[in-house]
């Protein structure tokens, strides 16, 4: 059964791509290379010993994406990561999130239903939370305003899809996925995260720091009001996240689902400090890690973490993969980037 996956030459979308071919559907990507790089199909391929098709068109392009679907009958549901994800760029160039993620969405919402395709997956954050009240996060926790034009993105695409959802004529069936905060790689090696110049995210700051591309981590801010000061999140395995969207186009397609809209958290249901992390990263590594502690980053949300309850009753769906290892298979990745360099 062949499932269409935008953005599926990034980060999340990749491994993905493996989880659903492995567990035997024909994912056909969609991506239009923006911030991804063309070495991650020969990863995929090798993780596979297959390629898997690939379109490499703007999904926001109506008539190329409606060719795609014309290309490829018997699509049965579409998983669409494509979007920008940078929340400091968002704030630099908003009109660019705005018609990237809204407008990417909005043409597959119009072409889908043209060629009888009625299954969607879509990438959400916890990042709709905004500074959350309560902890952990359930599904029922209101949404508070978006601390970036990049989380109004996801906050309007989760709106958009509820109010198709509720025209008379109705067929879509979507699955919002809140994903926490994915890291690590695939156990091969063969496929990670690729951030372009200098990573905004904690993890991969910390792999290019341990590997010297870097001079050192700032933990930006120790004064929170969390048991060591430092930030909170909720850090997923990107393969167990992947895991999440197999399990989630399984329901769409057995029916089960029980509204046209439902809502998961995907995380881990445990918070860790920035601390914390460092110092399983030495724990996985065997590094020493240059760190000190700076001011805080603006728009930074203290804690946050899931109440992973509701994916693990309704979908089953449970992580598997330990901080530490998880960790570990970042700095596996980062080591195999260097010996390609
Ligand atoms: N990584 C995170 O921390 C995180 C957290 C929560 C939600 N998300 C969401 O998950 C999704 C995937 O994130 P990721 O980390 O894999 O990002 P990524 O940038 O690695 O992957 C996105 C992919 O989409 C492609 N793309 C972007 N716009 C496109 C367009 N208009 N047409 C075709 N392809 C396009 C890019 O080239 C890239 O390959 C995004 O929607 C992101 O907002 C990510
Ligand atoms: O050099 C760094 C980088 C990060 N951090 C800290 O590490 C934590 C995690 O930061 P990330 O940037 O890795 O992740 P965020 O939680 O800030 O944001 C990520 O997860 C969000 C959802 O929670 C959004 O989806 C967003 O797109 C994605 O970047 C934060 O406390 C941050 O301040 C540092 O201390 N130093």
């Amino acid at each position: 059964m062949k499932i269409l996956v935008t953005g599926g030459a990034g980060y999340i979308g990749s491994h993905a791509v493996v989880e659903l071919h492995q567990a035997g559907f024909q994912p056909i990507i969609v991506d239009n290379f923006s911030n991804s790089e063309e070495s991650v199909l020969a990863g995929i391929e090798g993780i596979l010993g297959t390629a898997v098709p690939t379109h490499r068109i703007d999904c926001a392009d109506e008539a190329a994406l409606r060719q795609v679907f014309a290309a490829e009958p018997d699509i049965v549901g579409v998983i669409h990561f494509a979007a920008f994800k940078a929340v400091g760029e968002s704030v630099a160039k908003p009109l660019a999130y705005f018609q990237n993620n809204v407008g990417s969405l909005l043409t597959l919402l119009k072409v889908m239903p043209e060629f009888g395709v009625e299954n969607l997956v879509f990438s959400s954050s916890c990042t709709v939370y905004g500074i959350p009240d309560a902890l952990p996060v359930t599904e029922a926790t209101p949404t508070k305003p978006a601390s970036s034009p990049y989380g109004r993105t996801k906050q309007m695409c989760e709106e958009i899809v509820h109010d198709v959802s509720a025209a008379p004529d109705n067929k879509l069936r979507t699955i919002l996925l809140r994903y926490f905060n994915p890291i690590g790689a695939h156990a091969s090696a063969r496929i990670g995260e690729l951030p372009l110049g200098v990573p905004n995210n904690l993890v991969p700051y910390i792999t290019q720091t341990a590997a010297g591309i870097r001079e050192k981590l700032t933990i930006n801010g120790s004064d929170y009001d969390t048991p060591d000061g430092t930030n909170v999140r909720d850090y997923i395995h990107v393969v167990d996240l992947a895991k999440a969207h197999v399990v989630a186009v399984q329901r769409l397609l057995d029916r089960k689902a029980t509204d046209t809209v439902e809502t998961f958290n995907v995380g881990t249901g445990h918070g860790n400090s920035v601390l914390e992390v460092v110092q399983a990263f030495e724990q996985a590594s065997g590094q020493k890690l240059n760190y000190s502690i700076g001011p805080r980053r603006p728009g930074d949300v203290p804690a946050i973490y899931a109440d992973a309850t509701k994916a693990a009753e309704v979908l089953g769906f449970k992580t598997e993969t330990s901080l530490l290892d998880s960790l570990a298979s970042s700095w596996k990745w980062q080591q195999t980037l260097a010996d390609k360099k």
